[in-house]
């Protein structure tokens, strides 16, 4: 079972989805070609096969072993890598590969686009949520001690290959947090998605269990992200809808210490949203619960721990979305029609906090 989507704009690419996808990860080598595979540390099998296949076609690999997880997502670990890109006298015609969860194609990506002002790229995605969103769209970067992904370059990926195998062998909570991101992509664009969620949620949360479905959700929540990608690229407008839930998730992450996985944190991010959307008289009861309801069905958490709301109200106005001291939210108006909620009171949003954080 196979699937190519093809993401437009200026650059287009493919986004593969198939059991070649180490084959066709030979195609960007040529002989002499230099390739940084940049790998998250636990995938050192796949790192090797990867190089294997690319030495077989004469490039020239070097494997860079990283962190894992967001520990990836730093100056230092980024220094390294410029400092093996420089040893290894990387120029404009070589390549890195990024293979990894989302935190590794994020570093991976922006190692490319700040090499030489941006060397190419081709993402191998191991993780769902690397899949259906890290790994396409070129959004790259890092964090800061100030925040979630403050620096950072659009950067699109020439491909992105995952072989749907590779992400079968998640912990099985990791892949559930996954599916946040894909059912964010049900409410702002693709109501099916929620649809077949809801269907059976069971098996929406087990590849092993109905590859069908996990290959039909996966396309699905690719194909909503290069609709909008390949529209706005650097996120002037449209893209934002990508971000729904992540002014509340960005801030959980980081008063957490980054100790709560991304999709677990959208989650509860989704369910803040909705509430405060709900509360400004923009969206309906019976859809701010489908949020809670969907959420709550495949695992993944839709609340949060009481007394924080300082902290996160303080990193809430670091968001890319805000101007000035005004905070911007992606707020639904009805499903699949995403609105913004532009300066909110205080009031509204505290009182979101404490729905979904009730103590
Ligand atoms: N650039 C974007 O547009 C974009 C979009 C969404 C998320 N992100 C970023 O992606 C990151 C989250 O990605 P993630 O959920 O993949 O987290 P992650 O990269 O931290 O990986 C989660 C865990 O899964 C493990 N893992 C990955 N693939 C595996 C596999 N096949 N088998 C076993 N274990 C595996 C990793 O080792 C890690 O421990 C965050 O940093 C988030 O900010 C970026
Ligand atoms: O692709 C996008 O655009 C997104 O916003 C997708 C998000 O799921 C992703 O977490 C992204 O990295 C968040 O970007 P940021 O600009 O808010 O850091
Ligand atoms: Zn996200």
């Amino acid at each position: 079972m196979s699937r190519t989507i093809q993401v437009g704009g200026a650059a287009p690419y493919a986004v593969h989805l198939g059991p070649d996808a180490l084959v066709r990860l030979g195609r960007h080598a040529a002989p002499g070609r230099r390739v940084l595979v940049v790998h998250q540390t636990g995938r050192e099998d796949l790192a090797r096969e990867a190089a294997d296949v690319l030495a077989a076609a004469g490039a020239a690999p070097v494997l860079a072993p990283v962190p894992d997880a967001e520990s990836a997502k730093t100056v230092p670990v980024l220094a390294g890598l410029w400092t093996l890109l420089g040893q290894q006298g990387f120029t404009r015609s070589d390549l890195v590969v990024g293979i990894g969860g989302g935190a590794t194609t994020d570093l991976a990506g922006f190692a490319a686009a700040s090499w030489l002002r941006g060397v190419e790229v081709v993402q191998l995605p191991t993780s769902l949520l690397g899949v259906v969103d890290a790994a396409v769209g070129g959004k790259t970067g890092i964090n800061t001690a100030e925040g979630k992904n403050l620096v950072g370059a659009f950067h699109p990926p020439v491909e992105v290959l995952c072989d749907p195998g590779w992400t079968a062998t998640q912990p099985r909570a990791d892949y559930v947090s996954g599916l946040a991101e894909v059912i964010k992509c049900g409410f702002v664009a693709d109501p099916t998605i929620l649809d077949l969620v809801e269907h059976d949620p069971g098996a929406a949360t087990d590849p092993r269990r109905d590859p069908g479905l996990a290959l039909d959700l996966v396309a699905r929540a690719v194909q909503v992200k290069a609709d909008v990608v390949a529209a706005d690229l650097t996120e002037s407008s449209l893209r934002e809808i990508l971000n729904y839930g992540h002014t509340f998730a960005h801030a959980v992450e980081q008063v957490e210490g980054y100790t709560w996985r991304h999709g677990d944190a959208v989650a509860v991010g989704l369910v803040y949203v909705a509430e405060l959307a709900h509360r400004a008289g923009l969206l309906d009861a019976a859809l701010r619960d489908r949020h809670r309801q969907v959420l709550d069905a495949v695992g993944l958490p839709t609340a949060y721990r009481p007394g924080r709301w300082e902290e996160l109200r303080t990193a809430m106005g670091r968001d890319k979305k805000t101007r000035g001291s005004t905070l911007r939210f992606v707020v639904l108006e009805g499903l699949a029609r995403p609105g913004r909620l532009e300066g909110p009171s205080e009031e509204d949003l505290r009182a979101a906090y404490a729905a979904v954080a009730p103590g």
